[in-house]
C-alpha cells in the first residue's frame, strides 16, 4: 500500500501586485503584536519592488523542479501548493485536494529549522485548514526540519564560495562570514526545542543556526572567521529579539578593520523579500556607508542538491530510507527533527 497519495509544498505566500500588499500584511500580522509603523515600513519594502514578492515565483520554480525530479526518480505523487498568508491559500488547496480524492498528504514547509514560527505555526495552520473541511479533510504529515540535510548545506557551501570568489583578493583574505537568519523574540527562541533541553539561550533554533554555519565553514577551501547574525526584526522595541542585527554587527566589524563581509542567508530557503530588501538593499547600503566590501550568497532556491533533498525526504517517509543528517545536534523534545 502506498502511504501517501499527494505531495504538498506549504509556504509563506506573498503579494504579486501593489493592491495586494496591505491585505497580505494584514493576513500576516492578524492577532500579532506588531506596531503599525513597522507594517507601513514593511509595506514600503514591497512597493519598492512594484508590490511583488519574489516568493511565489520561487515556489512555482521549486515545484517545477520537484515535479521533474519526482518523475525522474519514479515517485508517483501529484504535487500541490498552498500558502499560509496569500493565494493559493492552504485551506483552498486542501479543499481542492479533497475534491481530487486525496486522502493522505506528505507536506514540506519552506522552512528548515525548529521554532514556533517555522514549524508550530505551520502545524497550527494545517490543523485549522483541516478543521474547516470537517470529517473528510485529508490527513497531512509535515516533513521533518531539514536544516541538517546535506541537500540544504551543500548549496550554501557552493554559494558561499562563489561570493568569496566575487570579492577582490585583498578583501577576501580578511573577510568575515556572517550567517544571517530571521530574528525571533528571545522568548520564542528559548522555547524552541522544548523546555530544559540545554540548547543554550537561543534554544534549538540558535543551536541549529550555529551548527549549519559550522557545517558550511567546515566545507570551504580554508578556515574563515564566521558568526551568526540576525535580520528582519519586528515587534515593539521593548521586547527582546535575537541579536546582533546584521547591520549593527557590520558597523562593529568595520570599526575593527574587517575589510569585507560575505552574508550567507542560511536561515532561509529562497531569496524572498526578507533577503532581497533586508540584505540586498539595506545591509548592502550599510556596507557602502561603512566603506567595506559586501557580497551576499544565494540561498538554496532551486539548486539541484536542494531539489534532490526533497525527493530524498519523500523516500524517508515512503520508502523507509534512513534519514541523511549532518552534524550531531540532539533532537528537540516533541519534534521529529
Ligand atoms: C523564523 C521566520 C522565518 C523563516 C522561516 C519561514 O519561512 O517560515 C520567516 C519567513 C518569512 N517572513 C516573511 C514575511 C514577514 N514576516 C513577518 C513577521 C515575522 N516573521 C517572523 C519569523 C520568521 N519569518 C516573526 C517572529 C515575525 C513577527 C510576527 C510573528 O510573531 O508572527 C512579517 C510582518 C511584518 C514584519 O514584522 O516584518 C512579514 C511581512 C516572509 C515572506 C517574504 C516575502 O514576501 O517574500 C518569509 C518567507
Ligand atoms: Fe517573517
Amino acid at each position: 500500500m502506498r502511504p501517501y497519495d499527494a505531495f504538498l509544498l506549504i509556504s509563506f505566500g506573498g503579494p504579486e501586485g501593489e493592491d495586494e500588499v496591505i491585505p497580505f500584511l494584514e493576513n500576516v500580522t492578524r492577532g500579532r503584536n506588531i506596531p503599525r509603523e513597522r507594517l507601513a515600513e514593511v509595506g514600503e519594502h514591497y512597493f519598492l519592488f512594484g508590490g511583488v514578492s519574489p516568493i511565489n515565483q520561487q515556489c512555482r520554480d521549486l515545484i517545477a523542479a520537484i515535479t521533474d525530479d519526482f518523475s525522474a526518480n519514479g515517485i508517483d505523487l501529484p504535487v500541490y501548493w498552498g500558502n499560509r498568508f496569500w493565494a493559493p491559500m492552504l485551506t483552498d488547496t486542501l479543499a481542492a485536494m479533497r475534491d481530487d480524492g486525496v486522502r493522505r498528504v506528505l507536506a514540506l514547509p519552506t522552512s528548515a529549522y525548529c521554532n514556533w514560527s517555522s514549524r508550530t505555526a505551520y502545524e497550527e495552520d494545517i490543523a485549522r485548514a483541516r478543521a474547516a473541511l470537517g470529517e473528510d479533510a485529508p490527513e497531512v504529515d509535515l516533513i521533518r526540519p531539514f536544516y541538517d540535510h546535506p541537500g540544504f548545506v551543500e548549496p550554501l557551501v557552493e554559494h558561499t564560495l562563489a561570493s568569496l570568489d566575487a570579492l577582490p583578493e585583498d578583501q577576501r583574505r580578511g573577510a568575515r562570514l556572517l550567517f544571517s537568519a530571521h530574528s525571533i523574540p528571545m522568548a520564542m527562541a528559548q522555547e524552541s526545542g522544548g523546555p530544559g533541553q540545554g540548547f543554550g539561550p537561543a534554544g534549538a533554533y540558535g543551536a541549529q543556526l550555529a551548527e549549519v554555519a559550522r557545517l558550511v565553514v567546515d566545507r570551504l577551501d580554508r578556515e574563515y572567521p564566521f558568526e551568526v547574525v540576525y535580520q528582519s526584526r519586528s515587534g515593539p522595541p521593548s521586547q527582546p529579539w535575537l541579536e546582533p542585527d546584521v547591520n549593527d554587527r557590520m558597523e562593529e566589524l568595520a570599526a575593527e578593520g574587517v575589510p569585507a563581509v560575505v552574508v550567507v542567508p542560511h536561515g532561509f530557503v529562497s531569496d524572498h523579500m526578507e533577503v532581497k530588501f533586508d540584505l540586498d538593499v539595506e545591509a548592502r547600503e550599510t556596507a557602502q556607508k561603512l566603506g567595506i566590501g559586501y557580497e551576499r550568497a544565494l540561498s538554496p532556491g532551486t539548486h539541484p542538491a536542494f531539489v534532490s533533498m526533497v525527493t530524498d525526504l519523500v523516500r524517508e517517509y515512503t520508502g523507509g530510507k534512513e534519514p541523511r543528517k549532518l552534524g550531531a545536534l540532539p533532537r528537540c523534545a516533541g519534534c521529529d527533527c
